[in-house]
């Protein structure tokens, strides 16, 4: 059997539709709805399986005017564990147009784009009359030369099936890049790690080292219904490490039950969180990759 593997990076202003697309394309409800801006550093949405073909759908948050320079090492690293992005997916609305916000996404997408496919969704086709629809997918072609234009709308599910099976040629020959059984947790693993990650934010404040990243090592079911969750927060240099962990364990411990509570809020069931504070130097060199991929963030501009 000869397998498909890649990332569909899906791009848009909020509320565009990312999530309930992901959800359809992906047939669970997996992505996270967050109605917090600004919140969402959610690297990885879902996995969509479409034959032979896993489709990895991956979120771009601040790719474009990233405001701080944590916030562009969050853009490289939503493009990290692929050399690239295989295809990039603009999701606009029917009803709005083209937006200020989509104005600025035309602006920046040659240079986001690089040589790769793009194509355009109009979503929300039904709030809008069907002749509506064609004046605004030839203005935006106009702007941009996109490889197809789908219309879709993402919760009615019109045109899903269409653009899943399309992604899915589009994808290079390949080996999957997670265990099937794995997909299904992997936005919960992200959406977990993003939570300690938040917690971090709220109790350093200005003193949250800079190029901290936490990862959510394993996930366990157990048997009466909780949750064994393994956390990993990577640090650059032994120093940072200290402020993590604060005078006694202090912080690390205030840190994790934040974020333990908030993962029972979330998930409606008992968790026991396990949290570890690494050094992770080579985070620079990892930076330098992705700055060969035009995604420099170390100058802050
Ligand atoms: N009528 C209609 N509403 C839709 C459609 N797709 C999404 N919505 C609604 O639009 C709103 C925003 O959808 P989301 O999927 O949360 O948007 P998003 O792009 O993921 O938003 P962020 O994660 O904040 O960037 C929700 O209330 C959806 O129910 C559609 O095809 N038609």
């Amino acid at each position: 059997m000869t397998t498909r593997a890649g990332f569909v990076a899906l791009i848009g202003e909020p509320n565009a539709g990312k999530s309930t697309l992901t959800n359809r394309m992906v047939g669970a409800k997996v992505s996270i709805v967050t109605h917090k801006v600004q919140t969402t550093r959610t690297r990885i949405r879902g996995v969509a399986m479409e034959g032979d073909a896993q489709i990895v759908f991956v979120d771009t948050p601040g790719l474009f005017r990233p405001r701080r320079r944590l916030d562009r090492a969050m853009v490289a690293a939503a493009w990290g564990g692929a050399a690239d992005a295989d295809v990039i997916v603009l999701l606009i609305e029917a009803h709005r147009g083209v937006t200020e916000g989509v104005e600025r996404i035309l602006e920046g997408l040659e240079e986001i784009a690089r040589g790769r496919k793009v194509a355009l969704a109009i979503n929300k086709i039904d709030k809008v009359p069907a002749e509506r629809l064609l004046g605004l997918a030839r203005e935006m072609n106009d702007r941009f030369p996109f490889v197809r234009t789908f219309m879709i709308s993402a919760e009615k599910g019109h045109g899903v099936d269409d653009l899943r099976k399309w992604l899915a040629e589009q994808l290079p020959e390949g080996p999957w890049l997670y265990p099937e059984d794995q997909i299904a947790d992997l936005p919960l693993r992200m959406i977990a790690a993003e939570i300690t990650r938040e917690k971090l934010t709220l109790r350093l404040h200005q003193e949250l080292p800079y190029q901290l990243t936490v990862e959510t090592e394993s996930w366990q079911e157990r048997k009466d219904g909780s949750a064994r969750i393994d956390q990993v927060i990577y640090v650059a240099r032994e120093g940072h490490k200290g402020i993590v962990l604060g005078k006694r364990g202090e912080t690390i411990k205030a840190i994790s039950q934040a974020a333990r509570a908030e993962l029972e809020e979330f998930l409606g069931r008992k968790v026991h969180l396990f949290t570890q504070v690494k050094v992770r130097p080579n985070w620079l060199e990892e930076a330098e990759r992705y700055s060969e991929m035009g995604l420099d963030f170390r100058d802050g501009n």
